[in-house]
Parts: C-alpha cells; sequence; structure tokens
C-alpha cells in the first residue's frame, strides 16, 4: 500500500518548494497533475495544500494512518496526518501547545479536513477505556453540531453556519484526555429563513423526516418537512447528498455518549417542535392594523411544549408591554412587528440553545484533572463567502476570514520577515496584500463599520438600515476597499444597488444588501417574552432564558460588536500557540468529482496568498531556534558540545553545524538564533538525534542500571549492618539479662546456702527447693537395691532429715514388700520354718547359727512348739500384710472372709487369736505337716465336741467329720479356715 501510494506520488512535485519556477502558471499545472490523479495534498514547507476532491478516496483508513505514525513530514506523501501526526509529535518533544489553521471558503473542505485530523488522533493516540470515551466524545460531538449548526447553502451540502474551535487536550503521555470547544455566531437567521436553493438547520428535517411516530405526536408534529413553513422557504429540502432518516439516528446515539439523557434529549427536540409550530403561528391584521393571531392550535403546542400560558404567550407576541409609571401599557403589534417578534423568539431559542448544547458538549469532554497539558486546537471557521444576495451573516463571516488571513500574514509572511531583519538574515523582501487595511475598515474603533453599525442601533430616533448605508457613506467615503452606489464610478454604479455597499475583501469583492442589519445587530427580545421563557418547564429553554443577560437592564452588547471581541480572543488564543496550515482549495462550483475550475482555484490560490508564502518559503528558512535551544536538544551529537558547552551558545551551535556535515547556504546564523533552509536539513539531524538518543539511551540506561543495582547493595549493605547491629544488641541484652538473672540465682543461692540451716524464708526457699530437688535426685540414682543393704541410703540434707527417714522407710517397705512377693510359696514354707526355728532356737542351741543356711528338709519341730509358734505369730505385731481370716458373727456364727490390715486391727486379731487358742488347746488332737511340698499343716481337731464351736462351724463349713484348720503358709497370705 506504501509503495502504491509513493509509486503515485511521484505523479508533479510533493512540495511546491521544490519548483523550478514560482509562477503561478506552475503552481496551478503542478496542482492540478497531481489533482488529476487524486493527489490532492501538496506541502509549500509544512503548509499543506488540500484541493477538494468530491469524492471519497482510499487514503483516510486505519492502514493509512499507521505509515503516517511517527514518520517525519517529507518521508511519505504529502497528507493531512502526516501534518497532524508532525504537530502532534512537536507538541509531545516540545512540551508546547499548538493550532491547526484550516481555511479556505465555503465548501473547500475544512470541516472535512478537521475531522480527518480528529480520527487521527483517536486512532493514533494511545488509548484505555477511558480514554477512549474520551475520544468517543469528541468524534461523536461532531455530528451533534453538524445537525444543529450545519445547514444546506448554495456551496455546500453540509455548511458549517458557526465557527469552531477545538482544543484537545494531551497529557504528558499523548494521551487525549480531554476537549473543549469554542463556538462563534452561529447563522441564527437561518432559522427563519433561508435563500432559495438553501435548507435550515439539519436537525429540523431530521426531526420531521426521521423522528419516531410517537415523538412526533407527543409534540404535536407531522411527518414531512412540507408543513412547516421555517423549512420550505429555500424549496429544496430534498437533497442527494443527505439523508436525514439515517442522520436523525446517528444524532440520537452521538447525543447519548455526549452524555445527553433522554428527558434532557426530548426537551432538547421539544425546542425544535417549538420553533416548528412558532413557524406556522400567522397572523391577520384587523381593521387597525393590529396583529391578531390566526392559528390558536399552533399556539397551543408552543404554550404546551414551553409550559407556559398560552394567553400570556399571545400578548407577548401580539402586544409590547410598556412600564408607564407605576403601570403596565400594553402597545399592540402590527403584522410585521408581531410576525418580527415570533422570528426573533425562534431565533432567540434556536440561537440559545446551541450555545448550550456546546456547553453540555465541553461539560462531557472537560478533563477535570489538574495536572499540565497540552493542546492542539483546531479551527475550522465558516470560510469566505459570497452570495447573489449577501447580508450581516455574511459580513460577519468575511470579516472573520479577513482576521484569519490577517493572523495567518502576521504569523508566516510578516513575522517571518521582520525575524529576518531583526536577526540580521540577508534576505530579499518578497511583497504580498497585507489585509490589515480591510480588517480596520471592519472593526477600528468609532470609524469602522461594525463602530457605526452600533451608533445607529443605539442612538435615539428613527435609524433604519438606509441611515446606516449613510452613515457608511459619510465616513468611509474614499476608503478604497469600500463601495457604494453613491461612491461608485459609473461603471461600478451598474452593479451595485442604492441599499448595498461593497468591500474589497482580500478574497475578492462582496456585495451587502444593508436590509436587516440593525435588526440582525441588535438581535433583541422583548422583555415580556424573556421573561415568560423564564417560566418555562423545559428546563433547557428556562435555562437558557435565565442566564441570557443576567443585567437586565443594560442593554446588551450588539452582535457584530460580540462577535468582534469574541474574534479577539481568538486570535490572542492562537497567538500564544505553534500554527500549522491547512489551506483548503475548492476544485469547482458544482461540487463535482474530476473538475478542476482553474479560473476559481486560481483565485483562491491568490486571495490566500499562496504564492507569497511559496515565495518566503523559497527565498527563507524553514526552520529556526534559539542557539541555547537547538544546543540543549542536539548537543549529544557533536563530542564538543557534548555533554555540557561552557562557550557561547552560537559558538557551539556553528561547531555543531560543521559537526553535522552542514553545508553553508544550508544554514544561516542569526543573532539570537540559527535559519535552517530546508527541513530536509532538519529531519536528517533530527533522525541522527533520534539514533544518537537510543545510543544514549542505552548508556544512560547501563549507567541508570549500574548506579541503581550500586545504590541497592548499598541499601542491602546498610540493612544488612542495620540488622546486624540489631542482633547484635539483642543478643547482647539477652546475654547481660542472662547474667543478670544469673547474678540473681546465685546470690540466692549463696544466700540460701548461708540460711540453709534456717526454717524456710524467702531467702532460702529456691535455695531449699534445689537442695531438695537435687537430694531427690540423687537418690533416685542411688537408693538402697537389697533389703539387706542398710548403708547405702543418702545422708539427707537437714531440711530433708525428716522426710528422708519416711522415705527410707517407705523405700524399705517397698523392698521388702517385693521381696516377699518375690518369695516362692516353698521358700516362704521355708523361710517360717527358719524364723520360727529362729525364735525357738536362736540363742538356745548351739548349732542354731550353722543351720541357718542349711534349707530344711522336713520339720523336727515339736507340735507343741508349731503350736505355740502359731500363736505367737497370730499375736505377732509386725504380720503387715493383709491377712484373710474368718470373722465370727456372734448372732448366728455366719463366716464371713474379711480383708483386714492386722496392724489396725491387732486386737482383735489378738482377741480371736484367744479364741483359737483355746480351741486350739482344747480341741488339738494334733499337728501333722503335710509331706507334700505344698506348705500345709494340718490341724486334727476332733468334732464330737459339741461345745466347739468353730469346730462345728469348721465341720459345716467342709462338711466332714473331722474339722479341718487349714494354716495355709509359704505365701504372703495367711489363711486360717
Ligand atoms: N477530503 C475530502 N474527500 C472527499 N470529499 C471531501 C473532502 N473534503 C471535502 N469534501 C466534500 O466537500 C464537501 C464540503 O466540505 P466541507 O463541509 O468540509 O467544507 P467547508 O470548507 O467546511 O465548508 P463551510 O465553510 O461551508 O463549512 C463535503 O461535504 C464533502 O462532500
Amino acid at each position: 500500500m506504501e509503495g502504491a501510494l509513493t509509486a503515485r506520488d511521484r505523479v508533479g512535485i510533493q512540495d511546491f518548494v521544490l519548483l523550478d519556477e514560482t509562477t503561478e502558471t506552475a503552481f496551478l499545472s503542478n496542482l492540478k497533475k497531481r489533482f488529476c490523479k487524486d493527489l490532492i495534498y501538496t506541502y509549500i514547507g509544512t503548509l499543506l495544500v488540500s484541493v477538494n476532491p468530491y469524492k471519497q478516496l482510499d487514503i483516510y483508513n486505519k492502514k493509512q494512518m499507521a505509515i503516517y505514525m511517527g514518520v517525519n513530514f517529507f518521508e511519505l506523501p504529502p497528507h493531512i496526518y502526516a501534518l497532524a501526526d508532525n504537530a502532534y509529535h512537536t507538541m509531545l518533544t516540545e512540551f508546547n501547545n499548538h493550532f491547526i489553521l484550516i481555511s479556505g471558503e465555503s465548501g473547500a473542505g475544512k470541516t472535512e479536513a478537521s475531522k480527518k485530523i480528529l480520527q487521527y488522533y483517536a486512532v493514533s493516540c494511545p488509548s484505555t477505556t477511558l480514554l477512549n470515551t474520551v475520544r468517543d466524545k469528541m468524534l461523536m460531538s461532531n455530528p451533534v453540531l453538524e445537525a444543529f449548526g450545519n445547514a444546506k447553502t448554495l456551496k455546500n451540502d453540509n455548511s458549517s453556519r458557526f465557527g469552531k474551535y477545538m482544543d484537545i487536550q494531551f497529557d504528558s503521555q499523548g494521551d487525549a484526555v480531554g476537549g473543549h470547544i469554542l463556538n462563534y455566531l452561529l447563522e441564527k437567521s437561518r432559522v427563519v429563513h433561508q435563500n432559495h436553493g438553501e435548507r435550515n438547520f439539519h436537525i429540523f428535517y431530521q426531526l420531521v423526516e426521521g423522528g419516531e411516530d410517537n415523538l412526533l405526536q407527543q409534540m404535536g408534529l407531522e411527518r414531512g418537512y412540507q408543513h412547516y413553513s421555517y423549512l420550505t422557504q429555500g424549496q429544496c429540502a430534498t437533497v442527494s447528498s443527505i439523508n436525514d432518516k439515517n442522520d436523525w439516528k446517528s444524532v440520537k446515539n452521538a447525543l447519548q455518549v455526549i452524555d445527553i439523557d433522554e428527558i434532557t434529549s426530548n426537551h432538547l427536540f421539544g425546542i425544535i417542535a417549538i420553533v416548528l409550530h412558532l413557524g406556522n403561528i400567522h397572523f391577520d391584521s384587523d381593521n387597525k392594523g393590529h396583529a391578531l393571531l390566526n392559528n390558536n392550535a399552533e399556539l397551543h403546542w408552543v404554550s404546551n411544549l414551553l409550559g407556559v400560558d398560552a394567553y400570556t404567550l399571545q400578548e407577548g407576541l401580539t402586544f409590547k408591554k410598556i412600564d408607564a409609571h407605576k403601570d403596565q401599557v400594553l402597545s399592540p403589534f402590527t403584522l410585521d412587528h408581531a410576525v418580527y417578534v415570533r422570528d426573533a423568539l425562534a431565533k432567540a431559542m434556536y440561537g440559545q440553545t446551541f450555545t448550550w448544547l456546546v456547553n453540555k458538549i465541553n461539560d462531557s469532554m472537560e478533563n477535570k484533572d489538574s495536572s499540565r497539558k497540552t493542546v492542539i486546537g483546531l479551527l475550522d471557521i465558516y470560510g469566505f463567502e459570497v452570495f447573489y444576495v449577501n447580508s450581516f451573516e455574511q459580513f460577519c463571516i468575511n470579516y472573520c476570514n479577513e482576521k484569519l488571513q490577517q493572523l495567518f500574514i502576521q504569523l508566516t509572511l510578516q513575522a517571518e520577515q521582520e525575524e529576518y531583519e531583526a536577526e540580521n538574515i540577508e534576505w530579499e523582501p518578497v511583497q504580498f496584500f497585507n489585509n490589515k487595511i480591510i480588517c480596520d475598515l471592519v472593526e477600528e474603533r468609532h470609524t469602522g463599520i461594525i463602530s457605526i453599525l452600533d451608533e445607529e442601533c443605539l442612538r435615539p430616533g428613527d435609524a433604519t438600515d438606509l441611515t446606516f448605508l449613510e452613515r457608511l457613506q459619510e465616513k468611509m467615503g474614499s476608503h478604497p476597499h469600500f463601495v457604494t452606489h453613491k461612491l461608485a464610478d459609473k461603471m461600478t454604479r451598474k452593479t451595485l444597488e442604492r441599499g448595498d455597499f461593497r468591500l474589497l475583501h482580500y478574497a475578492g469583492e462582496v456585495t451587502y444588501c444593508v436590509v436587516g442589519f440593525l435588526d440582525k445587530n441588535n438581535d433583541l427580545l422583548y422583555r415580556n417574552i424573556k421573561d415568560l421563557m423564564c417560566q418555562s418547564k423545559n428546563a433547557i429553554v428556562k435555562e437558557c432564558f435565565s442566564t441570557m443577560d443576567p443585567d437586565n437592564r443594560r442593554r446588551p452588547e450588539t452582535v457584530a460588536t460580540q462577535f468582534k471581541s469574541s474574534l479577539l480572543k481568538l486570535t490572542e488564543i492562537l497567538m500564544a500557540k505553534e500554527a500549522w496550515y491547512i489551506r483548503c482549495l475548492k476544485s469547482n462550483e458544482s461540487k463535482q468529482p474530476g473538475q478542476f475550475d482553474e479560473a476559481l482555484i486560481r483565485h483562491q490560490v491568490k486571495y490566500l496568498g499562496l504564492m507569497e508564502h511559496l515565495r518566503v518559503r523559497r527565498t527563507g528558512f524553514a526552520y529556526r531556534r534559539k542557539y541555547e535551544d537547538f544546543l540543549k536538544r542536539y548537543k549529544p551529537l557533536c563530542p564538543a558540545t557534548w555533554p555540557h558547552w561552557r562557550g557561547d551558545p552560537a559558538d557551539g551551535v556553528e561547531l555543531l553545524a560543521q559537526h553535522l556535515g552542514y553545508l553553508p547556504f544550508e544554514y544561516k546564523m542569526g543573532r539570537t538564533k540559527i535559519f535552517i533552509r530546508h527541513p530536509r536539513t532538519l529531519y536528517a539531524t533530527e533522525d541522527a538525534y533520534e539514533k544518537c538518543k537510543h545510543e544514549l539511551a542505552t548508556k544512560l540506561q547501563a549507567k541508570y542500571k549500574g548506579y541503581r543495582t550500586k545504590g541497592e547493595f548499598k541499601k542491602q549493605k546498610e540493612a544488612a549492618t542495620k540488622i546486624e547491629t540489631c542482633w547484635r544488641g539483642a543478643q547482647a541484652r539477652k546475654e547481660r539479662e542472662k547474667r543478670e538473672w544469673a547474678v540473681k540465682v546465685i546470690r540466692k543461692f549463696i544466700k540460701g546456702y548461708m540460711t540453709r540451716g534456717q526454717a524456710k524464708v524467702t531467702d532460702n526457699s529456691e535455695y531449699l527447693a534445689f537442695v531438695k530437688q537435687s537430694y531427690l535426685n540423687r537418690l533416685k540414682d542411688n537408693l538402697p537395691k537389697t533389703v539387706l543393704d542398710k548403708t547405702t541410703w543418702l545422708s539427707p540434707p537437714a531440711v530433708l532429715t525428716e522426710a528422708s527417714e519416711i522415705l527410707r522407710k517407705l523405700h524399705y517397705r517397698l523392698m521388702v514388700r517385693k521381696y516377699v512377693k518375690g518369695i516362692t510359696p516353698q521358700k516362704k514354707a521355708q523361710l517360717q520354718l527358719k524364723v520360727l526355728t529362729s525364735s525357738i532356737f536362736k540363742g538356745k542351741k548351739d548349732s542354731y547359727p550353722q543351720s541357718v543356711a542349711q534349707p530344711f528338709m522336713d520339720t523336727r519341730i515339736s507340735e507343741n512348739d508349731i503350736n505355740a509358734r502359731v500363736i505367737q505369730m497370730i499375736r505377732h505385731e509386725h504380720i503387715k500384710y493383709s491377712v484373710p481370716i474368718i470373722k465370727y458373727d456372734r448372732n448366728g456364727f455366719k463366716p464371713r472372709p474379711r480383708q483386714l490390715i492386722l496392724t489396725q486391727t491387732a486386737a482383735y486379731v489378738i482377741e480371736k487369736a484367744k479364741i483359737k487358742q483355746r480351741v486350739l488347746y482344747t480341741a488339738l488332737k494334733g499337728i501333722s505337716v503335710s509331706n507334700l511340698t505344698d506348705g500345709m499343716i494340718i490341724f486334727h481337731v476332733t468334732c464330737e465336741d459339741s461345745k466347739q464351736k468353730v469346730c462345728r462351724y469348721t465341720a459345716d463349713i467342709w462338711g466332714c467329720q473331722n474339722c479341718l484348720f487349714l494354716y495355709k503358709y509359704g505365701t504372703e497370705c495367711l489363711l486360717i479356715v
């Protein structure tokens, strides 16, 4: 695609600066050559000349946009995208404000150009969801403003009938973050009157053609423009290039995007309906010539839609209220006057609504972030107009174009030449027509046309359009750019009516008809009507009329003066920004594609000052910069100036230029600036800078990374040291605490030791506890292992003497118990025998000691011995083990085995033993020892003895004649049955 485009673009010369000759013929021939090949754009340096092709060209798609993004001006064929992109990038690099002045006559393609630029920014700028919303609002403001502010004229089917200056705000990243629109002088007269072949504003037709049935019904409207007198005066409501039905849908959709909700939209369309109904209100006159309303239905709809009293409205349309002292007098209007008031109301309502709409759009596009932004302004203002009949509106529009041409001259031709002079640059002056003389003719205080018009509007007495003309003639007299029928020579007079005046504009002659000048300039609305509108239920009408002129008593500024002031402000806004120019040329009057009307284009080339601009560009310099700025930007390109140039900036720049290989004719050194002749030289420098920037960036990046890593390392080291210090501190504190604790413990220990003999007090309690614990611990490991070991028991500290003794006893008991438990019945029997023997023989028999170690093989104990021993044993208090014995129940002698601890029941046992003893002595017939090793001693008792209760009783139990007393031993228990 790019290749194809470049190939096509080899036709003609892309930049007029490179033309061999700077004649008008050569210029037009190049323009035509390119136009015939659909190459509608050509440069004059950085100025873009655009010729309206009147056909859709395939050069505005996203692919094309991508090709032009971030590419230097002259690297690609001329295009509006190239200009938009360069303005954008210059704004970003220099961080300053810019504006793109789009000029040309009506129908030359200004609005289209501004739309293309907006679309380009919408696609090329970085986007986020939020930014997309802003972007959509900016884009969608166009169809809304076009619907309400554009109309079909003889020159253009979509002619802007208002001036528009739109600021696109960018943040430092280059994101489009907001927008603001300034609107200038809407051609309100079109609401009530259209010339033949022209239409009212598009929105009226869109509503009656595309509006939904119920909406139309609600507003009392009928489908079709033919029902409305405000829409039929031009007799050309249907236009082939306009599709009102589709446009209606787009507008409704766009209103939503710009945050206008359904209720507000209905109020907005309600106003359109009110205007249409107003247009259908007709008046008759009574026999006194006073106006009478003859169409109550329309009045009803107007009052209904406005939400005001119908009678008051009727009164306002047919009477003037005059304050006479404290009373109010109603003065009836003539028929013409009533029509005038009706139209004035319709115009005011539409005009105010348009301003409201612009404000609403501004609200929705507003960026509330207060950070600094740069802007690119787009100025799309109505182009120079010459109609068959030109009125006050054309006068204002053409005055506006004069001002813009003046600005162009000031910023390009004049300023440029003055600068060369000031900078001492050799220069061959280029002659150009300075239109300041015409601007002065229109706007000069006291003597300008606007001042005279205002005077006529404001002076008391019967001022009329004709008296205004007379005053003009008086004051302007011999001005070379002003002619009237009276002042003209014979030849010219033929072309002028008596009520006309002619201005020789920079773009050509325009004859203005003075009729309506005073009324349009006054733009008055009677107070009673205004007050009534303030009471309207339609929120927009109410808001608009309430804020109209807050100071009700002061006469508002005239329309022309307001317009003059707003243009002055606009000039100031533009002068503070860097300018980019698009000069639009109309290719033919009949809006036909492929037609290159040479005469028409020659005329435009002439009045737009393109030849002069070309000459200045060719002999002049494309680029200039202050030495300091130039050096600041490009110093990295030369080792001598990088990184710092300490000497005179001019010398630094000279060195830089030489290092970059600038040829002597390519640049000039001025007093404070360097002037570079061709953009190519600058772009080559810029490319070298970009390349160098990358290298520098890599170096910087490396340095920065190193610096950051170092910093990071330093930080880490510092952190480590800190942590270490903290940790050490914590450790030291811990150590100190430990030591303190140890000291305390030792101190306590010593104190405890010193007072160990005393009763337990605070000072020795811990020590004693320690001593106890350590004694018990030691004791635990050093307990005597055998029952016979009587020496091993550790000697206790004083505090534990008693406890130690108890423990010792317990331990021995436990050992004894264990020992006893571990004794086999045989061994037990042996032992018992041994014990018995010991009690019998110890100390009595010489051989006794030797017998102790000898196990008994049989018993040689006499029955009496045993008997006596048993009794002794029973009596023995040291039997400490539980013994199951028979307890004799006194009531019935029922045996009941009972577990008794003998130590606790010694008395009882003894008592029983006595009984037994008695039994034994009386009933015992003999004792025998079992031959078996069952450890049984058998007591033989006679059972016949009836007195022997025990025996009898035992016999009951055993069921035998011979009662058995079984005395079982050999276990730890003693059993008596
Ligand atoms: N680049 C273009 N490509 C195709 N058609 C174009 C182009 N520029 C303009 N036109 C056609 O010319 C018509 C008039 O253009 P535009 O409305 O931009 O003129 P204008 O200079 O803004 O006029 P006015 O001053 O009356 O508003 C457009 O409706 C469109 O049909």
